[in-house]
């Protein structure tokens, strides 16, 4: 089965392809497929925000297709920046300074108040527009410094116990994370379709 991945994040692309690869499923990034296509992801949820995704890219190309849409959780700042995560301090704000912004934010809170989570909600569609919703979280804690070297977006700062998820190896990371638990609970729904 081929699916047409509704994102323009290469680390989600790598993640989607690794984690279907063992079930059969080929992943196209949207980028093969519709490179032209933008959508504004003007919801207020990561359930709304992913549908937007996928049907537009659904609409276009009439396939399967999976989107995910997904952020941070910080429980001291009252689960910020989570469907804004992508946003925060603004879009083409890189990475390190996301983090930086973040940790500054963060810097008078003490261990056991830096809980966070990550969510992933995914959005499938089918060729004939059956849609599949799951959803996938993990819980850990924000650090107090970059750590590791995988990964992508905010993965360096976020603790699954004594490591961030930047020094997991990819095996470890899908095995616990947010997007690993979601896209295995959607194959598992897709095996009972076919
Ligand atoms: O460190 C991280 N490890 C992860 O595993 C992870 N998953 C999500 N995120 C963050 O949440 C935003 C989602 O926003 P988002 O769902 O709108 O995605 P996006 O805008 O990057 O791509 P698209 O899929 O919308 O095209 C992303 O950009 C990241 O900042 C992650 N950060
Ligand atoms: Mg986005």
């Amino acid at each position: 089965m081929k699916v047409v991945a509704a994102t323009g994040n290469k680390g989600k692309i790598r993640e989607f392809t690794r984690i279907f690869a063992p079930f059969g499923i080929e992943v196209i990034s949207q980028s093969q497929v519709c490179p032209e296509l933008e959508v504004e992801e003007n919801g207020t949820t990561f359930e709304e925000n992913s549908f937007l995704k996928a049907n537009a890219v659904h609409q276009h190309t009439k396939t399967a297709v999976v989107a995910d849409d997904s952020g941070l959780c910080v429980d001291a700042l009252g689960g910020a920046p989570g469907v804004y995560s992508a946003r925060y301090a603004g879009e083409d704000t890189p990475y390190p300074e996301k983090i930086r912004l973040l940790l500054e934010e963060l810097k008078d809170i003490p261990d056991e108040k830096r809980t966070a989570r990550f969510v992933a909600h995914i959005c499938f569609i089918d060729e004939n527009s059956n849609r599949i919703d799951v959803e996938g979280v993990c819980e850990g804690n924000i650090g107090y410094e970059p750590k590791g070297e995988n990964g992508f977006g905010y993965d360096p700062i976020f603790m699954v116990g004594e490591k961030s998820f930047s020094e997991l190896s990819d095996e470890e990371k899908d095995q616990c994370s947010h997007r690993g638990k979601a896209l295995r609970e959607l194959t598992k729904r897709l095996g009972q379709h076919l």
